[in-house]
């Protein structure tokens, strides 16, 4: 592991393989949690879909932890049937709400309504039930530089990133997204005690460090979480 240091709210861990950023980020949020339960009874624990984040769900649902204390999210959804193999809330039912996991609570963002502009009040209202700040956020981040839902040339892009009118949730459509999405705000994502932003791959990488480079937050999404300060932000990153 190597951590870079400097004064910016994003550190930096580069691990030499999967395995090793697996462990150590599974350490990792475990802590986080027991901290947030140790200290306010319960914790939030708030995950992206994808294809990164499953080795790391295995882990985290052996993992002993009172998890009756815990209520796991999505960052982001598509708006699919929950059986639909691109469903992230069947991602999180099979690979982390086993095993001793399996006594947390799962707010899905999904809503029977046929369109996710038809459930975001739905959705709105039950994340509210979330204690805020939210105690640990698991991002990913697409090729495109998006991360959750908020895509590049999203039709919702602006109010997802602003967040107006305390927007927890927002229905998004984009070109790059096959399916309409439902994604959580970027400032109701920044609002918590620990952003993680775990990514695999050298083209990754390449996104993100053009990312902290800076620029337009509209051109890559992911900047939303890179240019501000409040919110202490960790990128995991392996080959
Ligand atoms: O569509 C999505 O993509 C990103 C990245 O996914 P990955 O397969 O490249 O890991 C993910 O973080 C997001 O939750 C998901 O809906």
């Amino acid at each position: 592991m190597s951590p870079a240091s400097d004064q910016s709210p994003v550190s930096e861990l580069h691990f030499e393989t999967r395995d090793l950023l697996f462990e150590q980020l599974c350490l990792t949020v475990v802590d986080q949690l027991n901290q947030a339960i140790r200290q306010r009874g319960s914790a939030s624990l708030i995950v992206s879909g994808g294809s990164t984040p499953k080795p790391l769900f295995a882990l985290l649902a052996q993992s002993e932890l009172d998890w009756a204390k815990v209520t796991v999210t999505l960052a982001d959804e598509r708006w699919v049937d929950e059986d639909d193999p691109a469903s992230n809330a069947k991602l999180v039912r099979e690979n982390l709400l086993v095993g001793h996991a399996a006594a947390a609570s799962f707010l899905s963002l999904k809503t029977p309504e046929s369109t996710p502009e038809q459930g975001e009040k739905t959705l709105s209202d039950r994340l509210a039930v979330l204690v805020e700040p939210l105690d640990v956020v698991l991002l990913g981040m697409g090729g495109d530089g998006h991360t959750a839902s908020l895509f590049p040339k999203g039709d919702q892009l602006a109010r997802a990133l602003s967040g107006t009118g305390g927007t927890r949730c927002c229905a998004m459509r984009a070109p790059g997204a096959a399916q309409p999405r439902m994604t959580l705000s970027a400032p109701f994502l920044l609002h918590a005690r620990q952003v993680v932003i775990l990514c695999t791959g050298e083209d990754k990488r390449r996104v993100f460090e053009e990312a902290r480079a800076g620029g337009p937050v509209e051109d890559l999404p992911i900047r939303a979480f890179l240019q501000q300060t409040p919110t202490p932000v960790a990128f995991y990153w392996a080959p």
